[in-house]
């Protein structure tokens, strides 16, 4: 028989499901936070009657727009570019660009969703917001990616800027792509200044930005594991990916003692049975192409081909490439190995039955939300500098970041009563949710109908 909480859900994504038929990823996205916080809202009246949760789902707008370039043998190519600016009720949109040939309207929805309460989350006056494009980088030459850039800005810009909506980086869109991108803003606003963060210092970027999704994702690890008695020191780390994410969170977990045995891309896995080295990082981070897959003999790292890092037998997962990269095998294959914690890097990773297969098993799950908050939270902070026309050295703003990651994983564990695992321990997942969802809802009760 179902409960009543059941029927609430159910209810509500009827609702959600007629707006937003054929968007699944958006609609998953929805349900996953909804069946953590419908209860919540059900229990107070004002946030009942303002219907936060149905407003937070319905993005303020929806810019969509074409990219036309040229590529490098004179023929022109037409691409789609969105922003979703979700939700500025915390502050300007804020949200990551990516570019990639999966990317379409339901994927950024429900990426926008997401960063709306990931956002809440660091404390700091975020609105949530994601765009890109369904652009593949992927063998572009520069000057193509440059001419992209410039095309895709022309249609971004009227849209964006300081106070309004500041992008940042995702897939597709590194340090080098963000200078082209903010150096063309510039452009069209007639302005020096930066409407997007992880920009290049010299356009007022700040330090620690590269960095901050992977090691904030390494201190909050460090906070789980305290919480249940352990260090991160000797521990063997699989990570997947190796992007940015990916790249700075096996260079903290290294130097904080850590073994990271494996770094992973689409084609399979890089496996250091004894812990990468930092020569072998730098070999696996520099290279590119099929020499890849070919490690030099000495590195003590092998390629396996077409394999996920999952069954390595890891104590510590790190998912950092995209969306649903961990499905239920690979959890069967976490659980089975004797994993412990999984803390998740790249957003959305983990696949709706994967997670709960992995809950089952007293696996300890951090979502992306609080999990891979140091990048945005980091962005808040150039945000600041930007603000001030200040600089602020990278030894402090990482003293920050490790603040603003232990504060978040405070906020999660104050939720602990009511977000609790069978065992006792916190469950981070809906204690993530209801504690963005409190912010929101206040929030928007302040502002009223509008
Ligand atoms: N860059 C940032 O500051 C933040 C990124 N994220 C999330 O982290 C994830 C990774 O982002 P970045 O490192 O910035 O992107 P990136 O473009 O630098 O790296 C992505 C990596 O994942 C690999 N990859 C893609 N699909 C894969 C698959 N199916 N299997 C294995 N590897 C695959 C790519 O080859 C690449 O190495 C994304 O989910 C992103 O949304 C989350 C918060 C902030
Ligand atoms: O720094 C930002 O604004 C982007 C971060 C982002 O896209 C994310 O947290 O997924």
């Amino acid at each position: 028989m179902k409960d009543r909480a059941d029927t609430l859900l159910e209810n509500f994504m009827s609702g959600i499901a007629h707006r937003h038929g054929g968007e699944a990823e958006f609609l998953r996205a929805v349900e996953s936070i909804a069946a953590d916080v419908l209860t919540i809202e059900k229990a107070d009246s004002g946030f009942t009657a303002a219907r936060v949760l149905e407003r937070l789902c319905q993005a303020d707008q929806v810019i969509e727009f074409r990219v036309t370039w040229r590529d490098d043998r004179g023929a022109v190519q037409v691409n789609r570019g969105w922003r979703v600016q979700q939700s500025n009720l915390l502050g300007p949109y804020k949200g990551g660009l990516r570019w990639d040939p999966s990317v379409n309207l339901s994927v950024l929805r429900a990426l926008a969703f997401e960063q709306v309460f990931k956002n809440a989350l660091t404390g700091l006056p975020l609105g949530g917001a994601k765009g890109g494009a369904d652009f593949d980088p992927s063998g572009r030459s520069a000057a193509e990616i440059e001419r992209f850039a410039q095309a895709f800005m022309a249609g971004l810009a009227p849209h964006i800027g300081p106070d309004r909506d500041v992008p940042a980086g995702d897939i597709g869109v590194g340090a080098a792509e963000l200078g082209l991108l903010n150096r063309a803003w510039m452009q069209h606003a007639r302005v020096w200044g930066g409407a997007l963060t992880g920009k290049p210092q010299s356009q007022g970027g700040s330090a620690m930005r590269a960095q901050a999704t992977g090691y904030g994702l390494v201190y909050f690890t460090q906070a789980m594991l305290a919480e249940e008695g352990a260090g991160i020191e000797g521990k063997r780390i699989a990570i997947s990916g190796r992007g940015n994410v990916a790249a700075h969170a096996a260079r903290k977990a290294m130097a904080l003692g850590a073994r990271v045995i494996s770094l992973s891309g689409r084609a399979g896995t890089w496996h250091a049975a004894d812990g990468f080295s930092a020569a072998a990082l730098d070999w696996l981070l520099g290279v590119s192409g099929d020499a890849a897959q070919t490690p030099p003999k000495d590195m003590g790292v092998t390629f396996i081909d077409g394999c996920k890092p999952w069954a390595l037998e890891p104590d510590i997962a790190l998912p950092c490439a995209t969306q649903n990269e961990l499905d239920l095998k690979d959890a069967r294959a976490l659980a089975d190995g004797g994993c412990r914690v999984l803390a998740e890097g790249a957003n959305m990773p983990v696949t709706t039955d994967a997670k709960a297969h992995l809950a089952r098993a007293g696996v300890i799950q951090a979502p992306g939300k609080a999990a891979n908050a140091g990048g945005v939270a980091l962005s808040g902070l150039e945000m600041r500098q930007n603000a001030g026309f200040a600089r602020w050295p990278a030894d402090q703003l990482d003293t920050d970041l490790r603040e603003i990651m232990c504060a978040i994983h405070d906020r999660l564990k104050a939720e602990r009563t009511s977000c609790c695992m069978p065992g006792g321990g916190i469950d981070y997942r809906r204690a993530a949710s209801v504690a963005g969802y409190r912010v929101l809802a206040r929030a928007m009760v302040d502002g009223g109908v509008f």
